[in-house]
């Protein structure tokens, strides 16, 4: 299959558990672009499936294609073309931000290290650069996240909770980043919150039902 202009996320009969507990048996969802809310009760497995999507967990069955692209066949390619900003510190929390950041434009060779330079700008967090990431305050860390996650040139944003823990500048901000980015055909955001979401969104995948 080619790639998509208009990628939509596929995930088809996954079955995903930990150790015994079960969290996802067939599940199916397509995801096309714009911004899609991803919603349930605490527990229900919203994480977990960002997490599966972004390809940092493996489903026990199923498959997950974005744009034509095979999570589980063609890894580089895919990974190339999402990015999962979640709360957790990354494994290696002594890396100072501009070497977090580094390691991350090597990764995405389409990336241009100005426009994270201009994200973390507007987030107000340039002056973070020198700081070990474990020394970050919580909505620090979430700003230098979500400075990259602007920045990078995917196709899919995986954002759990991106409101959580901003102040009321930044939220502002990011709502005009999310409004654009979903207005637009080729990017598809999937995004949690346990609030209705403080930007437009075009469906709801809800995990209650
Ligand atoms: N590493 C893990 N090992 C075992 N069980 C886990 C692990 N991570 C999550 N779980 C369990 O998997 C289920 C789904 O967790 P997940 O964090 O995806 O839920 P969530 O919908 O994001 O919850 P919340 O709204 O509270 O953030 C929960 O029952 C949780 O206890």
């Amino acid at each position: 299959m080619g790639v998509e202009q208009q990628p939509v996320l596929r995930i088809e009969g996954l079955h995903f558990h930990f150790d015994t507990r079960p969290v996802f048996s067939d599940f199916s969802a397509a995801i096309e672009p714009g911004i899609t809310w991803l919603r349930g009760a605490n527990g229900m497995g919203k994480t977990t499936l960002l997490k599966l999507v972004a390809g940092t967990l493996t489903p026990n069955r199923g498959s997950i294609g974005l744009g034509g692209i095979d999570c589980a066949a063609q890894p580089l390619a895919y990974r190339l073309a999402t990015f999962y900003c979640g709360g957790d510190l990354p494994d290696l929390p002594w890396l100072t931000v501009q070497e977090f950041l580094d390691l991350h434009l090597a990764l995405y060779p389409d990336a241009e290290a100005r426009q994270v330079e201009r994200q973390l700008d507007a987030f107000g967090v340039t002056g973070t650069l020198e700081q070990a990431l474990s020394t970050l305050s919580l909505g620090q860390h979430k700003k230098v996240q979500l400075s990259l996650a602007l920045a990078l040139p995917v196709r899919l944003l995986l954002l759990d909770e991106p409101f959580n823990g901003l102040d009321a500048a930044a939220v502002e901000y990011l709502r005009g980043q999310l409004g654009e980015r979903g207005a637009r055909q080729d990017a598809c955001v999937l995004l949690t919150s346990h609030l209705e979401p403080l930007v437009e969104v075009k469906r709801m995948l809800d995990l209650d039902r």
